[in-house]
């Protein structure tokens, strides 16, 4: 998918709510575990009940990869169920991958080809030989952490190297990368503050913002430093939507909530 259709797709559905399918057979309603293939009924129901409040799915592979074959196969499904009916949706495979150049070739074949997502996650560690297998692939997006939600984040990637915060490194220099126009980042919504200074170095580039919700992130905040001209977010909630309730209604209440953050951001695009 083109950044252009995506774009699109956020102006028509004044929306630019990415919803994490974090699929774990330990919080789904009860009655879905007879199911022949749980992880997929659920995540199908979640689909259908809210699709037109969102612009993307992004399945964490760490929820498949947990069920073993059963899982994997469930993500295929996801996949292939999200291609076949909501084409126009955007499709980010949270994998968090990269490494020496032959091998992340074969990672970017599997989610990309094989899978056919629109994107995958990547870190960018291992550097520009580690990413730029994943974007020498043709309207296909390498979403690389940049600033990460979590507590660990101060670790590394607000360290000083070579004068500048490690981030801000990741920044820089990932923009000197062949194809580099294929590229997203991920900032954390917790780390919203930043994000005047992050725009300064990529202001146009696309921002995959978790860490609403459950995480503490606020939206808001998110939107005044880190909106773009082109909108430039894609900000996602996993837990805060998909469990919203364990009873028959899930699925409608997951659309509950996706519509709540869906009216604010349609709020926050009205005022730009
Ligand atoms: O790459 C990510 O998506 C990611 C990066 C990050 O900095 N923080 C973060 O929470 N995530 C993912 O975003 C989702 C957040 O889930 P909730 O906190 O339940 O909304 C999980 O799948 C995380 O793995």
């Amino acid at each position: 998918m083109t950044t252009d259709f995506l774009v699109g797709q956020i102006r028509k559905k004044e929306s630019f709510l990415c919803i994490g399918l974090d699929t774990d057979l330990d919080k789904v309603p009860k009655h879905l575990l007879k199911e022949e293939d749980p992880i997929f009924a659920f995540n199908k129901a979640i689909i259908d009940a809210t699709h037109h409040l969102c612009v993307a799915y992004k399945p964490n592979t760490a929820f498949y990869e947990a069920y073993g074959i059963k899982g994997w196969q469930a993500l295929e499904k996801t996949i292939n169920y999200l291609n076949i009916n909501y084409p126009e949706i955007f499709t980010i495979a949270d994998a968090k991958r990269g490494d020496i150049g032959n091998t992340s070739t074969r990672y970017a074949k599997a989610f990309f080809e094989d899978l056919g997502f629109d994107s995958v996650t990547i870190a960018p560690y291992m550097g520009r030989d580690s990413v730029e297998p994943f974007l020498a692939f043709k309207d296909k997006h390498t979403i690389l952490l940049a600033l990460t939600s979590n507590m660990g984040a101060f670790d590394f990637q607000t360290k000083m190297v070579d004068g500048k915060e490690l981030y801000k490194q990741v920044l820089e220099i990932s923009k000197t990368y062949e194809n580099s126009e294929n590229l997203m980042y991920v900032v954390g919504a917790t780390k919203a503050t930043f994000l005047t200074e992050i725009r300064n170095i990529i202001p146009n580039s696309f921002l995959l913002v978790p860490g609403v919700g459950v995480q503490g992130g606020s939206l808001a905040e998110v939107c005044r430093y880190g909106m773009s001209d082109n909108v430039g977010l894609l900000v996602n909630s996993s837990r805060g939507i998909i469990y919203a309730s364990d009873q028959d209604n899930f699925a409608q209440a997951s659309a509950e909530k996706a519509k709540e953050l869906q009216q604010e951001m349609s709020l926050e695009l009205k005022k730009r």
